[in-house]
């Protein structure tokens, strides 16, 4: 039998898996019995409203706190106080984790000991692309800045385990690009377990194999992203035929364009989809696979519009 140390195999990446996981902060629930699986060498999207209990559970992953009931295994080891899992895991918090009163530098220097694999080129490369300035305190960068120098951190680290809780916040859209550009490209290199905390689903979407929805404290759909994809149906094509189709279905959203619709429905358990598509064929409407945002937004609703009727869930857009 071989045995593998979590600091250094990221052939692979950890596996993570919570047993009836639950946080509690005085009379907030935060976390209610969650039950997940984050497999290894996946990149994982983790979403969910504000509130939701996304920060709280990654917390709990990386071993930061003790939970009030349950557990996290990760490569079937109880996180917490484990220093052998702890040492192949790295947590990048929204605050950034860097030290306030010292030069970006020093605390890349302090990172670079610590972490076993840490890789000096790579944050020197990164370093320069977002021209980053190491001689400032990281007290006094902007927010973009402090996501960016998480970012970093968080790619140079190539803990077996890398989780990202909204490293992007404050990062402009060129930033945010080149940090997704960062993490595909230093993943298909050194595939590694990364879990992503994200709003800004349309943008991270795609790099999703495996998807987290919490909702309220609990797993509301977990499962690939192309499974969950499979929950909506986006029809495009003239507006009569779309919306013929799309009569009586939960419409997540609607965009017409002059003559053409583009129209996602939201699909339940006793739809036929080969006959829907077949359908759609007939009268030339295109079927395509929803974006996962309209799916989430109608998933996580809590105003009631989300469930069942043709009107109110929908997102409306004329252009
Ligand atoms: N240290 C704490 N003390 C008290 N309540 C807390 C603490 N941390 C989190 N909570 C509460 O737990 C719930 C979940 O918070 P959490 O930060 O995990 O959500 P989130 O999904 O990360 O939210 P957001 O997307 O807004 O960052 C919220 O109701 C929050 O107020």
């Amino acid at each position: 039998m071989t045995t593998t140390d979590p600091t250094t195999d990221h052939a692979r990446g950890l596996a993570v898996e919570t047993r009836g996981l639950t946080q509690t902060f005085g009379r907030t629930t935060a976390l209610n019995g969650v039950d997940l699986t984050v497999r290894p060498g996946t990149i994982t999207g983790l979403i969910g409203r504000n509130g939701a209990g996304k920060s709280t559970l990654v917390s709990l992953i990386a071993g930061l706190r003790r939970p009030s009931a349950g557990e996290v295994l990760v490569d079937g080891e109880p996180i917490f106080e484990n220093p052998r899992g702890m040492a192949g895991t790295q947590l990048i918090r929204e605050s950034g984790d860097a030290f306030d009163d010292e030069k970006v530098r020093t605390t890349l220097r302090w990172y670079a000991d610590l972490r076993p694999n840490w890789d000096g080129d790579l944050a020197g490369r990164l370093v320069d692309a977002f021209e980053l300035d190491v001689t400032k305190k990281a007290g006094k960068l902007s927010r973009g800045q402090r996501s960016t120098l998480g970012a970093i951190i968080g790619l140079a680290s190539r803990a077996p385990l890398t989780i990202f809780d909204e490293t992007y916040l404050g990062m402009d859209a060129t930033n945010r690009q080149m940090f997704y550009d960062a993490i595909l490209a230093d993943y298909a290199a050194h595939p590694r377990t990364i879990i992503l905390s994200s709003h800004l689903i349309g943008e991270v979407e795609q790099m999703f194999e495996d998807v987290i929805v919490l909702d309220s404290g609990r797993v509301r759909m977990a499962g690939t992203a192309d499974d969950i994809r499979t929950r909506g149906l986006t029809l495009v094509g003239r507006t009569p035929a779309v919306e013929e189709l799309a009569a009586g279905r939960t419409v997540l959203s609607r965009t017409t364009l002059g003559p053409t619709a583009q129209v996602t429905v939201f699909l339940t358990e006793g739809d036929d989809v080969a006959h829907l598509t077949q359908q759609a064929s007939e009268v030339g409407v295109a079927v395509e696979a929803p974006g996962l945002q309209d799916l989430f937004v109608h998933l996580t609703r809590t105003d009631g519009a989300g469930s069942s009727s043709t009107s109110g869930a929908e997102k409306e857009t004329t252009r």
